[in-house]
Formats: C-alpha cells, structure tokens, sequence
C-alpha cells in the first residue's frame, strides 16, 4: 500500500498543475518544515516507568503559527502525524485563516490508562513538546481520544512554565479556563452547514435526507444531532465496536444516553446491527466518515450507494476512491473543507484568549456560519470554474492564497 504521505500529496499535485504554479510551490509544500519526536517518560499507577513516543509536526507557517489537533491513538505514526499537519496547512487557507498547519500525536491506547496516568502523559506529552509550541508559534487543539479536559492540562502545564496564565497557547478548552462557546460543536456543525449547501446545489431537502454516520464520537455525534435537528433522518451510526441502522430513522440524543451508559451504540435497542463495512454501503442521500483515515478505498467506492460524502474525518478516503467515486458522480465534500469547523471556532478562542474578551455563543455560531458558507462557495466556484471536482477546488483556493504567501515572504 502507498504511504499515506505520498497519498495525500496528490490532489497538490493536481491543483498545482491546474494553476500552472512554480514547481518549488508544491516542492516546499511536498514537506513538513519540522518534525519532532519525543519520548515520553510516564509513572504508571503500579510504580513502573513507561516509555510513550509522540510527534509534534508543523507542515508550513507561511499564513501564520501553526494550527492542528493532538491525536492519542496506538496506530498513531509519524507519517500519519506528517500527513494530518498538511491537511491542516490547505484547511487553514481554505477557511483563509492566519494559520499554517501543524498535528500532534501519541502512541497510546488510552482506554488502557487510568484518569491519573492519562493526566500525567498529557503534561508530559506538552513539557516535551514545549520548546516549538506558542501562542504565536504553534496552537495544538483536540482530536481523536484527547478532550476540552486534556486541553485544560496541557494549557496549566505550559502556564506552568512560562509563570503566567497563557490560555492562547492551546485551544478547545474548557469555558472556564478560556474555552470558547461552540468549540464542542463546531466541526459537527461546519460538517452540517456544508451539507446543506450541497443540497441547495442539488436541489435536495433536508426533510427528505436519510444520513449515514461513521464514527460517534466529537465528529460524527454532533453531525448526527445537528442534521437531525435540521430535519434529516439518521438511519445508521457507528464507533469502533459496530454499527446501527433503523430504517425509520435514529433519535441521536437517545444514542447518546446509550454511549454514556455503556460506552458504545453497539447494543442500542431501537437498532439492528451491522458492521462498519456495511454502514458505508448503505443507500443513503449522505455518508459522513466521522471515524479515521483510509475508510473508503479502491476496495469499496464501487459499491458506495451515497449520493454525497461529506468528509467529518481527515483523509478517510483515498486518492483511488476519489476517481472512483468522480466517475460515479458521487459527491465528495473534502475534509480540508467539510471538517473546518472545528479550526474555525478555535480561531475564534485563540482570538479571544488574545484580547482576553469572550464572545456569546450566538456571535460565535453566526461568524462560523458566515465563513463556512463562503469558502463552501469559493469552493464550488473553483471547482466548476476549472471542471474539477470539490477537492482539487478546495486545494486550489488554498493554493492561491498559500504561493501568494510563500512568493511575497520571499520563500520561492
Ligand atoms: N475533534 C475535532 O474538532 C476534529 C476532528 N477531526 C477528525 O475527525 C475524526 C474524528 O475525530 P473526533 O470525533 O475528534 O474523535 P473522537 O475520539 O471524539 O471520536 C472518534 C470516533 O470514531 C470511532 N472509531 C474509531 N475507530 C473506528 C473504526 N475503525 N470504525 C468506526 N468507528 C471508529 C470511535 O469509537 C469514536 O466514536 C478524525 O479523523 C479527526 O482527525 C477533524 C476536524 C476537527
Ligand atoms: O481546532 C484545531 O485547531 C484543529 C482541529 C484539527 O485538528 C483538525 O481540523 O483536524
């Protein structure tokens, strides 16, 4: 299988040829700027010493500090960190936010470590990669397995050191350590804004959408509670342990109940079963990966029944998908622009923090939604403009502003 580095590389390559750029634009960009390795020295309950390793990569600074998630995961690995911190560098310049890309990640399986232990790697994960993090250097955020409460540790760690409160340096922080309103929700809701423009572009009503939901966790939760609330019928969900589907449509706040009760939608009684594979094959009007990586591959896409996928995930399908799916004319909103939301509203924190001023919830959602309906329809204009599909559009409007940058800093 090709390197998930190189795999992401492509639609680069695609737009750059599109716009006939300088080949030293997609030359700078075929790399991080940096990447840094750390071993992490970790006291377990039991007394023993455990040994995690992390990464922190920042991709390109050319529009501003690096800007991207901290995933804890056991498949984490530096080229998939690597290849998170590009897909942040082009969903900033999408989004046309002050921000290059940058990814964090550790190799943990955190269901195995107590609340104590899972404290004090998050403190240590920081302390070790504190030299290249800042407010105006590098803002790591949540990601899969890591939370507004993490964040908070990683914040008081870092405040720790400097000897003062620096709630800028980090963000999907709790609200009363300088979390802004509508972080937890906000990639969900980018996820649900770009949906309903697709289907204003396709002449599809909300009421009359069923929705498919891989993964139920941050992502694919408040994606499926936000589409539901604006009239779709969820008919399938999903987290790592299986998958749920009821025809007649899912309530995902009594699913949510569920998940807090056992810990997974497996065993939801309104529900039949069915696996992950299968919740991706279903005849649905929208399939919203929520869950990781290389989901849809050459191995599937000719059997997906979607008439539009929207990206909640990072890369979860593959470049052969991709022209698999295009010649089936299925829609693909792209991650770098159907899961901006998140990076969006943690701009808006990082701005707060800054002028230590905190807006109201309704200020928050509404310039998200502003931003978000209009990269969606620079997107759309880009990609009909020059007969491609949404994902070279998507890296051609970061392009634009991303080799503008490169060329006036004087970096080409
Ligand atoms: N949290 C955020 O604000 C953002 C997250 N993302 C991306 O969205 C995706 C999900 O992230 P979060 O929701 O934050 O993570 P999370 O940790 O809150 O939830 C992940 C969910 O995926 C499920 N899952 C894991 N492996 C699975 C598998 N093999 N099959 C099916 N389900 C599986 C988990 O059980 C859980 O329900 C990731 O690709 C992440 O990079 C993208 C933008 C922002
Ligand atoms: O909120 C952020 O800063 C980054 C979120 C993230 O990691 C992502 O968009 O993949």
């Amino acid at each position: 299988m090709q390197n998930i580095f190189e795999m992401a590389k492509k639609p680069l390559e695609q737009a750059s040829q599109i716009l006939r750029l300088d080949q030293n634009v997609s030359s700078l960009l075929a790399h991080p700027e940096r990447t840094l390795e750390v071993h992490i020295p970790v006291r377990m309950d039991d007394g023993r010493l455990e040994i995690f390793t992390g990464y922190r990569s920042q991709h390109n600074t050319a529009l501003g500090p690096a800007k991207g998630g901290i995933r804890f995961h056991p498949g984490v690995t530096m080229d998939e960190v690597k290849t998170l911190a590009f897909w942040m560098t082009f969903k900033c310049a999408v989004l046309n936010l002050p921000y290059g890309g940058g990814k964090g990640g550790v190799i943990v399986d955190t269901r195995k470590l107590s609340r104590s232990e899972l404290e004090r790697l998050a403190r240590s994960y920081m302390q070790k990669i504190m030299p290249v993090i800042g407010e105006h250097q590098d803002i790591p955020a949540p990601d899969v397995n890591t939370d507004s409460r993490m964040m908070a540790w990683m914040m008081d760690e870092y405040s720790k050191y400097q000897g003062y409160n620096v709630p800028g340096v980090i963000t999907g922080k709790p609200k009363t350590v300088g979390g802004s309103a509508g972080r937890g929700s906000a990639t969900g809701r980018g996820v649900m804004f770009c949906i309903r423009e697709a289907f204003k572009k396709m002449a599809i009503p909300m009421k009359e959408a069923t929705v498919a939901v891989q993964g139920f966790g941050n992502v694919g939760g408040f994606s499926a509670k936000l589409l539901f609330d604006a009239g779709a019928k969820i008919v399938a969900v999903s987290d790592m342990y299986g998958a749920i589907y009821n025809q007649q449509g899912l309530d995902p706040y009594d699913i949510e109940r569920h998940v807090k009760e056992t810990g997974s939608v497996a065993g939801y009684r309104r529900a039949e079963t069915m696996t992950n594979g299968q919740l991706l094959e279903l005849p649905v009007t929208v399939l919203v990966p929520a869950a990781l990586e290389g989901q849809i591959t050459s191995g599937n896409a000719d059997r997906i029944q979607a008439r539009i996928i929207a990206e909640g995930a990072n890369g979860p399908v593959t470049p052969d998908a991709d022209s698999v799916l295009a010649g089936r004319e299925i829609m693909v909103i792209p991650d770098i622009l159907a899961n901006a939301g998140g990076v969006t509203v943690s701009y808006f924190e990082w701005v707060q923090n800054l002028y230590r001023y905190y807006w109201t919830e309704k200020e928050v959602h509404a310039r998200q939604e502003d931003m978000m309906v209009d990269a969606f329809a620079k997107v759309y204009e880009a990609a009909e403009r020059y007969r491609t599909s949404l994902r070279v559009g998507a890296y051609i409007v970061a392009l634009e502003r991303l080799s503008e940058a490169m060329r006036l800093r004087g970096w080409l």
